[in-house]
């Protein structure tokens, strides 16, 4: 049951992670003029591998991120509504109660989240093709060499960048993801009763489109962030980051990523929240 989920949670990341890498590319680099001219020239210079470039460290860490995010939400939800999961069904608690868990939850999961994040989009960020003896070499060869260079080249705290645009980015947008995943499962499921898989399915899908559609401004900069450091330092902060982004290129800057966020959203969430609630009544 357990490994059924779990390579369900896999799946899920591995079919997303091709999108997940054109929109990291439409963020950060200048050179394409929107998703299908992105996928067209990542295929045609890098193959079918180059969409599945920094996939490793997020297949290892995802298992470890979720715990952290759904054992703090659950944790700070039952400590402030001194309420089990069960009893929580009949008695839905205040939705700032949830908000706050699910804020509570992202301030925690940037901690472990953001290493694994900024490389997963260096490595999505290399554009060159696959390696080839006397060919050119990317800067990192894998996500462990990436990880060295990083804290060689700029040290412990070099494997934190863009963690603060991330940690803005997730706390109130978890908050928002809980809110609506509860207030979808409370209006669709009889009381009293626990939701069914299609609602809990539905619920979670919803709940990722809204909390990535908040999500996106943030994600941008925080992809922006993490790709600076690079080689030159571009951005003095965060507020640095947003502000030249808007003055170069205006308000649309902030919605880049937006369709492929939203449409990724459903299915990965839909699954991640199926998970979570099976989880919780196996443990009772
Ligand atoms: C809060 N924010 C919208 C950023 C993320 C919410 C869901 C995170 C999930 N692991 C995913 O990859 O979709």
């Amino acid at each position: 049951m357990k490994e059924g989920r779990n390579t369900a949670g896999a799946l899920g990341l591995v079919l997303g992670h091709p999108f997940d890498t054109v929109k990291v590319r439409l963020q950060t680099q200048s050179t394409y003029r929107g998703i299908m001219d992105c996928i067209v020239k990542t295929y045609r210079h890098e193959s079918l591998l180059g969409f599945f470039k920094g996939m490793s460290f997020p297949l290892v860490s995802i298992a470890v991120v979720n715990s952290v995010l759904f054992g703090v939400y659950s944790n700070v939800l039952l400590a402030l509504t001194a309420m089990s999961h069960q009893e929580r069904r009949t008695q839905l608690p205040s939705y700032t109660h949830v908000f706050i868990a699910g804020c509570t939850g992202g301030v925690i999961q940037t901690f472990f989240l953001a290493p694994f994040d900024l490389i997963k989009v260096r490595l999505q960020n290399q554009t060159e093709p696959r390696v080839q003896p006397g060919g050119p070499q990317p800067r990192y060869r894998g996500p462990v060499h990436c990880a060295a260079t990083i804290f060689r080249e700029e040290g412990p705290r070099g494997l934190f960048r863009g963690a603060w645009a991330l940690m803005l980015r997730d706390t109130p947008t978890l908050g928002l993801y809980f809110v609506t995943y509860e207030g979808f499962c409370h209006q669709n499921t009889p009381h009293g009763q626990n939701p069914s898989s299609a609602t809990v399915l539905v619920a979670g899908g919803f709940a990722g489109i809204a909390s990535w559609v908040a999500a996106t401004p943030l994600d941008v900069i925080k992809s922006r962030m993490q790709m600076d450091g690079l080689r030159r330092r571009e951005y003095q902060g965060v507020l640095d980051c947003v502000v030249s982004s808007f003055r170069q290129e205006g308000l649309r800057v902030f919605f880049r990523g937006l369709t492929i966020n939203s449409a990724r959203g459903f299915p990965v969430n839909a699954v991640t929240f199926l998970s979570y609630e099976y989880l919780l009544h196996s443990w009772g």
